[in-house]
């Protein structure tokens, strides 16, 4: 069982980093694409075009469900947003430069937050 614990204690730690990640990205002036899924009645080709949509809120939600198990997973779902992003809109688009801020923002910030 002592394994067990470290590796929940461990998990337990990596999470409050994506919880506070999460909180920042909210915050961002940026992220107002980003919050919820894209909705495919404003969009009707977006789901033609992306195969995996993903946002702020679905991320939230997998956070708080424990749906993830390592730093990682989560780092792979936000990730997924700003390449959905690049493949749908122009990058001088108003989406399109969001989007190449959020992850500048993001990948900055992941980087502090991994153990020197
Ligand atoms: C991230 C993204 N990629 C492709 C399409 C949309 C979006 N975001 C939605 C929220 C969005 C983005 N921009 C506008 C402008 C008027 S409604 C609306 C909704």
């Amino acid at each position: 069982e002592k394994k067990e614990k470290h590796a929940t204690k461990k998990l337990m730690k990596e999470l409050a980093i994506c919880k506070t990640l999460l909180g920042e990205m909210e915050l961002h002036e940026d992220s107002w694409p980003f919050l919820l899924p894209v909705n495919t009645k404003q969009f009707p080709t977006y789901r033609k075009i992306i195969k995996n949509p993903m946002d702020l809120s679905t991320i939230k939600k997998r956070v708080h469900d424990l749906t993830y198990k390592s730093r990682e997973d989560f780092c792979v779902d936000v990730r997924q947003i700003f390449d959905n992003c690049e493949m749908f809109n122009e990058d001088d688009s108003p989406v399109g430069k969001a989007g190449h801020g959020m992850r500048k923002f993001f990948e900055l910030r992941w980087a502090e937050l991994t153990d020197k």
